[in-house]
């Protein structure tokens, strides 16, 4: 594992975009998987500044992402697919038929997870996936469970979880109940993972995912056998982590 502390949430930003830019500019078909929540929200703004000042190229990108409310239509303001075109896809030069967001109003949930995996599949899987992490741990929105769930599926959201997602909605009543998520198989498939985290809050998961027991209690800590993964955190996410404060990178 490859671990960059770093001192803020821009410095993380910036970082995390280089690695997506440099993916990129070395395959340009690339297929990304990508996350909401705060925490990519400023990579997504450096990736625009890129595509604006040096024309980075996202025309034969493929992406998907990780999760979608469930039930919620497209075009809600709380959707994340609303949520992708506001902060990436409607600023870049990607072709929207390359976009692919769980569809959070289908009536077969279980037919959507499926052809969800298929499309991944056809298209020949994720080369780079990108991740944050909830304050319990969760990855897309596998939630702390009794066991890895592996593929796509509907899930029911954590209380923690639907508390700390009411920031974004009038209340928490407003918070659907359930969602649909990549599984974690679906997520340890792709290639390369880039695990972001910023603030005091996301200290502890961060600890017990780096340094913790794989468990699906926490199910972050599956990531410890990701054969390529990259962890960019800011000084805060890191307080717990007992390695040495340089700059530079470090292997754990
Ligand atoms: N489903 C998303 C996750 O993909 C995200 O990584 C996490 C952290 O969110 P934030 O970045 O806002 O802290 O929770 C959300 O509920």
């Amino acid at each position: 594992m490859k671990l960059y502390i770093v001192d803020d949430y821009n410095a993380m930003s910036k970082k995390a975009a280089d690695i997506v830019s440099m993916q990129i500019k070395t395959k340009q078909n690339s297929v990304i998987g990508l996350a909401t929540g705060s925490t990519p929200i400023g990579m997504y703004k450096e990736l625009i500044k890129m595509h604006r000042k040096e024309k980075l190229d996202f025309s034969k990108i493929k992406t998907f992402n990780l999760d979608e409310y469930y039930k919620i239509h497209p075009q809600d303001n709380q959707s994340y697919r609303y949520y992708m075109m506001k902060n990436f896809f409607n600023h870049i030069n990607i072709d929207h038929n390359n976009i692919n967001i769980p569809n959070g109003m289908t009536n077969d949930t279980e037919r959507e997870c499926k052809l969800y995996e298929e499309k991944i599949q056809e298209s020949g899987g994720i080369d780079l996936q990108i991740l944050g992490i909830g304050t319990n741990a969760h990855i897309g929105f596998n939630e702390p469970n009794n066991k890895f769930e592996p593929y796509t599926h509907l899930v029911n959201l954590d209380k923690n979880t639907i508390k700390s997602n009411s920031r974004f909605f009038r209340s928490v009543e407003d918070v659907p109940a359930k969602a649909i998520s990549m599984g974690i198989k679906t997520i340890m498939s792709s290639r390369k993972i880039l695990l972001l985290a910023n603030g005091d809050n996301k200290a502890q998961a961060i600890f017990e995912s780096l340094k913790g027991p794989i468990v699906p209690q926490v199910p972050g800590s599956i990531l410890q056998l990701h054969k390529d993964l990259t962890v960019i955190i800011d000084k805060k996410a890191a307080r717990y982590l007992e390695v040495e404060k340089t700059a530079a990178t470090t292997s754990l």
